[in-house]
């Protein structure tokens, strides 16, 4: 197994990271059935890029992330998001770090059927109470403006095309300002247009809005929208990838089977 190219700083990024993982170890069950599904992971990812984390099925793509998203809770090691360890917060006080501090975008859309689309991109302020900060209110129309929804707003989500619906969660995700946006296979439902528009988007918000999105993927051309691609091998990280080409990130997936 090669290890290369792991950036610790980035090019033309500020030397704050948008999030920083050490010795990272995950363990499913004890004894002989025990199933390592992170071992160890070193990570640091700087703020403003976009990040593609690719690997073999099993290889521990959801584990990371849903560890790094304070989703679940590693065996070992550490999370760091803006300055916050988050294997040191409580369920109360993590559930509050996500909700202020982080964005997410899954396959299965996670939006409230009953509410439209603008009461579902403003969910993360009406549901909690969270004040909005100067400026936000504008950024969120624009927001609106980037995702191409402003004649959807008052739809509700079963009025909404599956890359529509994806559009809006993604608008939510951004609304709330997140220091890290977490898509998990985001276009897993979409067909291709509907997953390209999404991906795009995806990537505006990125150059456009500076956000840091993590994006775990099975698929080539939706890594292609990334700046960066880390790719897992058997709960490791086999190589972290700074602007790949196509063939070099097929070159370290392939490297698994060999
Ligand atoms: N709740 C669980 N209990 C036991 N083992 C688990 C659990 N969740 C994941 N695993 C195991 O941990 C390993 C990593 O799983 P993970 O879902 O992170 O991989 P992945 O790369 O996201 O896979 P895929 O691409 O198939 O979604 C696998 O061997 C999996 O079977």
């Amino acid at each position: 197994m090669t290890s290369t190219s792991t950036p610790s700083l980035l090019p033309g990024t500020s030397r704050t990271l948008a999030a920083s993982v050490r010795g990272l170890s995950k363990t499913y069950g004890d004894g002989d059935t025990a199933v390592h599904a992170l071992r160890s992971v070193d990570l640091d990812l700087a703020p403003g890029r976009f990040t593609a984390v690719m690997g073999p099925s099993g290889s521990g793509k959801s584990t990371l992330m849903h560890c790094m998203a304070g989703l679940d809770r590693p065996t070992e090691g550490s999370v760091t998001i803006a300055g916050v360890d988050l294997t040191t917060l409580d369920d109360d006080r993590l559930t509050h770090f996500r909700r202020d501090h982080l964005g997410f975008v899954f396959q299965a859309f996670n939006l409230l059927p009953m509410l439209t689309a603008r009461q579902n991109i403003l969910l993360p302020f009406e549901l909690t109470g969270r004040r909005m900060e100067d400026g936000t209110a504008e950024r969120i129309e624009q927001v609106i403006d980037v995702l191409g929804l402003r004649d959807r707003l008052d739809h509700r989500p079963g009025e909404l095309s599956g890359g529509q619906q994806q559009r809006v969660a993604i608008a939510r995700a951004l609304a709330a300002d997140a220091d890290v946006v977490f898509a998990d296979e985001p276009t897993g439902n979409l067909d291709s247009t509907a997953s390209a528009e999404v991906l795009a988007f995806l990537r505006r918000s990125v150059a456009e809005f500076g956000h840091t999105v993590v994006m775990v993927t099975h698929e080539m051309d939706a890594a292609a929208y990334a700046d960066d691609v880390v790719v897992l091998a058997d709960g490791g990280i086999r190589e972290h990838l700074v602007a790949p080409s196509r063939a070099r990130v097929a070159q370290a997936l392939e490297g698994g089977a060999r």
